[in-house]
């Protein structure tokens, strides 16, 4: 498993005084971030930034000010941005499928925008349908699978070749619960590989994270090991878990009634 790992270096990323918005409107404001080998949870109420926190880290959408690291490099224009890409696999929010192709054709895209070379190819495809449990379905177009095959077909385009960086946004959202427990699984299978996926969903971040951003307003609102947010949840306030009402004691006191 996993062969073409004897060439993978840790990766780290980070983001530097990150201003990123549309048309005028900052939607993150100065924020900045450091990612390392192992799994980071985004938590944040919608329209917090969390996609668009992605977007910039994978390269998709320069920052209007700051700066975005990818490994060594300082992505500081296209061609930067086009050889840091290798290293990064982004499976985005709403995905464009073409609902005719086939699965292994699918992940096979994928290996060749990355710029694996051809003869690696077949192997790293292999690899990331083995990872995901979907090498019998290989040659079923998309349109066959259902929506949490189509999931995890999803994150063996993310992961082929094994780059350094997997950026996963929203990965569990429709899943059903054995869905969900095999995502975890997958995730959490991923060797040396920094990860930072997006949810709403605050079991799997206790399950599968090593670690938890929250993100609120353009800005971090707590960056730290999962035990140490449990540490900060209030009595009093809702939520069924420790982390559960750690995250309402992190947004602004007007949004922490239901
Ligand atoms: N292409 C765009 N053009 C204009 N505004 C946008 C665009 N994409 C996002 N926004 C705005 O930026 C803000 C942050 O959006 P973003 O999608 O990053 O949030 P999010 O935390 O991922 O939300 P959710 O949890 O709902 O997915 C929102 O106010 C959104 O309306």
């Amino acid at each position: 498993m996993w062969a073409l790992l004897e060439q993978k270096e840790l990766m780290r990323a980070h983001l530097s005084g990150v201003r990123q918005g549309y048309r005028g409107r900052l939607v993150l404001d100065g924020l900045d971030l450091a990612l390392g080998p192992g799994v980071t949870a985004l938590l944040g109420p919608n329209g917090a930034g969390k996609t668009t926190l992605m977007r910039t880290l994978a390269t998709v959408q320069p920052p209007i000010e700051g700066t975005v690291t990818i490994g060594d490099t300082v992505v500081s224009d296209e061609r930067t941005a086009r050889r840091v890409r290798r290293q990064i696999g982004y499976l985005p929010q709403a995905f464009g499928w073409d609902p005719g192709m086939r699965v292994g054709d699918f992940v096979e895209y994928a290996a060749w925008l990355r710029e694996i070379p051809a003869r690696d190819c077949p192997r790293a495809v292999e690899e990331a349908l083995r990872h995901v449990d979907l090498v019998d379905r290989r040659r079923d177009r998309l349109s066959r699978l259902s929506g949490g095959m189509r999931r995890r077909a999803g994150i063996a385009w993310a992961v082929v070749g094994a780059p350094g960086l997997v950026i996963l946004d929203e990965p569990t959202a429709g899943l059903d619960p054995r869905q969900r427990l095999q995502f975890r699984r997958i995730v959490t299978g991923l060797p040396d590989t920094t990860v930072l996926l997006s949810t709403h969903l605050i079991d799997d971040v206790a399950a599968a994270c090593d670690r938890v951003v929250v993100l609120h307003g353009g800005r971090l609102r707590f960056d730290g090991s999962v035990a140490d947010m449990e540490a900060r949840a209030c009595d009093g306030l809702p939520g069924h878990t420790p982390l559960e009402r750690a995250y309402m004691e992190l947004l602004p006191e007007e949004e922490r009634t239901l």
